[in-house]
Parts: structure tokens; sequence; C-alpha cells
């Protein structure tokens, strides 16, 4: 019997401390793999998050018409892939009734006012990101973390959304400090690349998903 979507969550208990970090990464999830899981781990612990929420998209504002696995079965499989206590697979956004970024990230940030979130992108989201809607507004909303990806290096800095906010790029080394930072503000982090792409998976190139894939 197929389980209940969409699910919804909080985050974890507020201590005395600071507030809770935690790192948002949107995606079509179409399937997880274990490109997702190195960015998750990266973010986790080079941003010093609490905890990785996976937005599994209800569909891709860019990507309609494409071919698109039920929600429930994309979550399904990224609940398989994550296998991580801090990295938490959900279906906000079908909850939220929200579709574009810009409006997950402030419906989220309304709803929890004490947690600071922080947006997790590949770089080659960051190429197209002057498409999304409100992406100027998006970039003045929420910090956000860029992860190196094969084929998509970044290197000349040479994208509209980088070159527009250049000013506001933090260093790597303030990467710890993005999630207290107020927008704009954005890192990019070579991390170590990751080969993993969910199109060659759907293409059969790569059935596994990549080194430690599920
Ligand atoms: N191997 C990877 N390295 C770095 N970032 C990645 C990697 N795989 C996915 N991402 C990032 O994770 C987020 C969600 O990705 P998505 O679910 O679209 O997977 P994908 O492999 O990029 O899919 P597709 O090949 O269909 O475009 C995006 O921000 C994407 O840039
Ligand atoms: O808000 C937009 O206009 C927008 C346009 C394209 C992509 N996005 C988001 O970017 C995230 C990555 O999408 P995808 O399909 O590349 O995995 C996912 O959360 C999408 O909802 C958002």
């Amino acid at each position: 019997m197929p389980r209940p979507v969409p699910r919804f969550l909080s985050p974890p208990p507020y201590g005395d401390r600071r507030r809770v970090r935690i790192g948002l990464l949107g995606g079509s999830f179409n399937p997880a793999h274990a490109g997702h899981r190195h960015i998750g781990q990266e973010a986790l612990r080079r941003l010093g998050l609490d905890q990785v929420w996976w937005l599994v998209s209800p569909g891709n504002p860019l990507k309609t018409g494409q071919p698109m696995a039920p929600l429930d079965e994309r979550l399904t499989r990224a609940e398989a892939v994550a296998r991580h206590p801090r990295m938490v697979p959900t279906g906000i956004e079908s909850a939220l009734g929200t579709r574009y970024t810009l409006d997950t990230v402030r419906a989220l940030q309304t709803r929890f006012p004490r947690v600071r979130f922080v947006w997790l992108m590949g770089a080659d989201n960051l190429a197209q990101f002057h498409r999304w809607r409100g992406w100027v507004e998006l970039m003045e909303t929420v910090p956000v973390a860029v992860f190196d990806r094969p084929r998509y290096s970044f290197g000349t800095v040479n994208v509209r959304a980088a070159r527009r906010y250049a000013a506001h790029r933090r260093p790597v080394r303030a990467a710890a400090g993005l999630a207290d930072d107020a927008a704009p503000s954005w890192v990019f982090l070579p991390i170590r690349r990751h080969a993993a792409s969910a199109s060659a998976i759907r293409a059969g190139a790569d059935p596994a998903g990549g080194p430690g894939g599920p």
C-alpha cells in the first residue's frame, strides 16, 4: 500500500546556544543518486549544518513536459540513497503547494523563523540560475552554496548570477559561517567532483548512480 505523500517535518530541537542551520537541496531526484549524498555530506561538514533537507520537487518549473517518475517513487528512492541521520528526504514543496524555489524558501522562513536556511545546488544550476523566477529576490533572501560538478566547472566565474553577485561571494574559508550571513551571500565550494547524474542513470549508462551508489 503506498504511503502518504506529502510528508512534512520539523527541524531538530532548538538548543540555547545558536540557531539551527538547515541546508535545502532542491531537486527532481529522478532518480536520487550518490552525487546527491556526496554534496549533502559536504554541505553538512563544510557549512556546519545541523541537517540537510532534500526537497524532492513535485516538478521543476523549467522541466515541464519532460518525463518524471511519480513523486512517491522518487521519495522512496531518495530515502534509500540518503542513508544518513541528518540528511532528510522530504516532500515539502508538495505539502506547501509551491513549485518555485523563491516561494518555497519564503514559506519555510516564515514557518521556521529561528532556522537559518541555506540553499544548496550544483554548479550546473548556477549556470542557469538567472532563468529561475525571481532569482535576484532569491539571492537576496537566502545564502547560497554552490558545489563543483564535472562538466560544469565554474573556473571562469563567468555566469550571469556569479557576475551580478561577485561582490557577495565569500571565500571558501568563510563557508562555515555562510548560514549566519545575511543574504546576499554565497560561496563556491571546490569539492571532490562526483560523476553521478540522473540523466546518465535514466539513459542506462550508470545504473548504480556512480561511486558509492545504492
Ligand atoms: N554529481 C553531482 N555533483 C554536484 N551536484 C550535483 C550532482 N548531482 C546532482 N547535483 C545537484 O543536486 C541538485 C539536484 O539534482 P537533480 O535531482 O537534478 O539531479 P541531476 O543528476 O542533476 O539530474 P539530471 O541529470 O536529470 O539533470 C541540483 O542542484 C544538482 O546540481
Ligand atoms: O524557481 C524556479 O524558477 C526554478 C527553476 C528551475 C529549478 N528550480 C529548482 O532547482 C532545483 C533543482 O532542480 P533540478 O530539476 O535541476 O534537480 C529544484 O528544487 C527546482 O525546483 C527552481
